[in-house]
């Protein structure tokens, strides 16, 4: 079974930089945490700090309700499966799996049962007496994760382990691990740089931004509700365009009515931007009205990614992506809505 893990007020240098800054962060038993942020972000700094492979400048780490700060790595009831595997080309297999066993003492009979269930588990039967050279990527990264599994972690700490797998394993891989985590009932954090694979895999994103936690919520929310544009930006609201705000409504262009903005929400008044998706943004026919933002523009280029058209609008000064169904011709004048859910509205500073 997992057990929560509690990160209170964690502070991280290395030398004079600090790179954690007073993170304090809560995790269930069972939970599936990401930590998902771009590179240099501190999330890996956060999960070795977990593991114990960081010594903390201040703050304290929990698990099970027990202060492990000072514990050492072995002593945490945690398992790292690292990026590149680390697997040791000489070992099979089977004695990798049961190498962590093998230095808690156990013997022998005990350590072929326990690596059988292992091998059973990741569907690597038959595969035992191989060597890493002998395997698939994805085999490989199964078998860093028995060898991780197998000492029975209450917390499973994962650094990127897909990003060796090409995409299409990776889909496979994905949703294996998920349940793998929700059977065995086992705590997990996982880092990653992929929006996509941190939406697919984790109970609740914890977003990074220079350590700190920029924002932190379930999948849908995080999607819904980003708190700020590094956030919105992060999570594929890549387009930007100026608005206007004053008292709670954000306005595009002067001929279209404004949009009123969720109570609480509204930046103060002043200029501001919009950021939205390619995919919820919408080319409106002549005179359709639209709740949500309204801008003015003209088709600077259509291209075909497969499935539906992305054509690149300019607006103004600006150039933006949006997802239609057919060609839109270039020079096309067009009437770009950003449905009122899909606006997400921050002062032009933020
Ligand atoms: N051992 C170290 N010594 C000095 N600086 C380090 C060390 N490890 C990490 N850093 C620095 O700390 C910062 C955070 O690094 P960290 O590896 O936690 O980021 P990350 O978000 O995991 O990035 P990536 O996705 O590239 O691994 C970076 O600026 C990095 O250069």
């Amino acid at each position: 079974m997992g057990s929560s893990v509690e990160v209170v007020e964690l502070s991280v240098a290395f030398g004079r930089t600090p790179v954690l800054h007073r993170i304090s962060l809560s995790v269930a038993a069972g939970e599936f945490v990401a930590l998902l942020g771009p590179s240099g972000c501190g999330k890996t700094t956060l999960l070795r700090s977990i593991a114990g492979f960081v010594a903390p400048a201040g703050g304290r780490i929990l698990a099970g309700g027990q202060d492990i700060t000072q514990a050492p790595p072995e002593r945490r009831g945690a398992a790292m499966v690292f990026q590149s595997y680390a697997l040791w080309p000489h070992m099979s297999v089977a004695k990798t799996i049961g190498y962590g066993l093998k230095l808690r003492g156990w013997d022998r009979v005990r350590i072929d049962v326990k690596v059988g269930e292992m091998l059973r588990l990741l569907r690597l039967e038959g595969l035992g007496d191989r060597l890493p050279a002998q395997l698939s990527g994805g085999q490989r990264q199964r078998v860093a994760l028995g060898r991780a599994l197998a000492v029975d972690p209450a917390i499973l700490l994962l650094d990127e382990p897909m990003s060796n797998l090409d995409a299409r394993v990776r889909e496979g891989v994905r949703h294996e691990l998920r349940e793998l985590q929700q059977s065995l009932g086992i705590t997990a954090i996982h880092v990653t740089h992929d929006r996509e694979e941190a939406m697919i895999l984790a109970d609740r994103i914890v977003i990074l931004h220079e350590g700190r936690i920029a924002q932190q919520g379930t999948p849908e929310d995080l999607w819904a509700r980003p708190a700020s544009a590094y956030v919105a930006d992060f999570l594929g609201a890549t387009n930007c365009l100026p608005v206007r705000v004053h008292d709670e409504m954000a306005e595009a262009a002067p001929a279209e009515p404004p949009l009123r903005l969720e109570p609480g929400r509204a930046p103060p008044n002043g200029p501001a931007n919009v950021r939205f998706r390619p995919e919820e943004a919408r080319v409106l026919a002549p005179g359709e009205p639209l709740d949500g933002l309204v801008f003015h523009g003209v088709v600077a280029l259509s291209a075909y990614p497969g499935g539906r058209w992305r054509a690149s609008i300019r607006i103004g000064r600006d150039d933006v992506l949006v997802d239609v169904p057919d060609r839109l011709p270039e020079g096309a004048p067009v009437r770009l809505g950003i449905p009122a859910p899909a606006a997400h509205v921050f002062a032009a500073t933020a």
